[in-house]
């Protein structure tokens, strides 16, 4: 098979992008490709695949032109993927696919809005909710986490530090009866006035240096325990860099780098 393909990453959260813009790739997407192309022993190497494909190509009306179609590194899919977005946001403006400084981008979790903000990339993530609060466990301790939806599962709990979690080389455990479908859990730890300090464990992935979707959840969690009504904006560090997340009442806005390392054509031999 041969390929065009592009490496970029936000916060170290890295990415293999593939332009599909017609959608005739997507058979040849299977779980065990996704898979072998992220393994970073026999394959380029990522924390997900990211597949550009035009909305028509798919059959959507949408008023967004692209889809981000996002498998995690396993294979799976995933509904929304808040560096992801970025990234391919700014592959689609490298590429002049899209006029900035703002535009819509589809995805599993509906409609979202891009902006270009200096040198970095801002995404309106839209809607959450909060719910339960469930144990998660690693490296021998137990933590409360809280369920927030940030369009996929997290479980954020708060720790002393944010090395308490351990090599996070496990999957930690969590409850099945709340995250039936897996979850992505956060690791936050304060560090000062609406500011943070996370690691995550990524459903799909393992420990990622880096995750959207997760700095807007530990971000909803911080607020709701400071008891934050306003808009409020929180920077959340992570091992790849710095993330900073508005919370308002009723969405979240996701800021942070997002570059493209390199790109070609691949003819996969794997
Ligand atoms: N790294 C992403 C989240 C990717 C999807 C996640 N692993 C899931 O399965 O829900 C981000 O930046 O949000």
């Amino acid at each position: 098979m041969e390929f065009t393909w592009f490496k970029g990453h936000g916060t170290e959260n890295d990415f293999v992008l593939l332009p599909d813009h017609d959608g005739t790739l997507h058979g040849d997407l299977d779980p065990a490709f996704v898979a072998a192309l992220c393994d970073r022993r026999r394959g380029i190497g990522a924390d997900g695949v990211m597949r550009v494909v035009r909305c028509t190509a798919l059959g959507h009306n949408s008023p967004a032109e692209w889809f981000m179609d996002y498998r995690n590194a396993d294979g799976s899919l995933s509904q929304m993927c808040g560096n992801g977005i970025r990234v391919f946001a700014r592959h689609l403006l490298e590429q002049g696919l899209v006029e900035g400084p703002e535009f819509p981008i589809d995805t599993r979790d509906g409609l979202k809005f891009l902006s270009v903000v200096g040198d970095e990339i801002a995404v309106d993530m839209g809607a959450f909710t909060t719910g339960t609060h469930s144990k998660v466990s690693a490296a021998g301790q137990t933590w409360e986490a809280l369920e927030v939806h940030t369009g996929n599962p997290h479980a954020v709990a708060f720790v002393d530090r944010v090395h308490d979690a351990g090599t996070l080389l496990e999957q930690p455990a969590f409850s099945e009866s709340v995250y039936p479908e897996g979850v992505n859990i956060e690791f936050v730890e304060r560090r000062g006035t609406h500011h943070v300090a996370m690691r995550v464990h990524e459903r799909g992935s393992g420990e990622t240096r880096s995750c959207g979707t997760g700095a807007c959840a530990a971000a909803i969690a911080t607020a709701r325990a400071d008891g934050a009504h306003d808009p409020t904006e929180y920077r959340v560090d992570v091992p790849g860099g710095t993330l900073h997340v508005t919370v308002e009442p009723e969405r979240t806005v996701l800021r942070g780098p997002a570059v493209i390392v390199a790109g070609g054509t691949m003819e996969w031999r794997g």
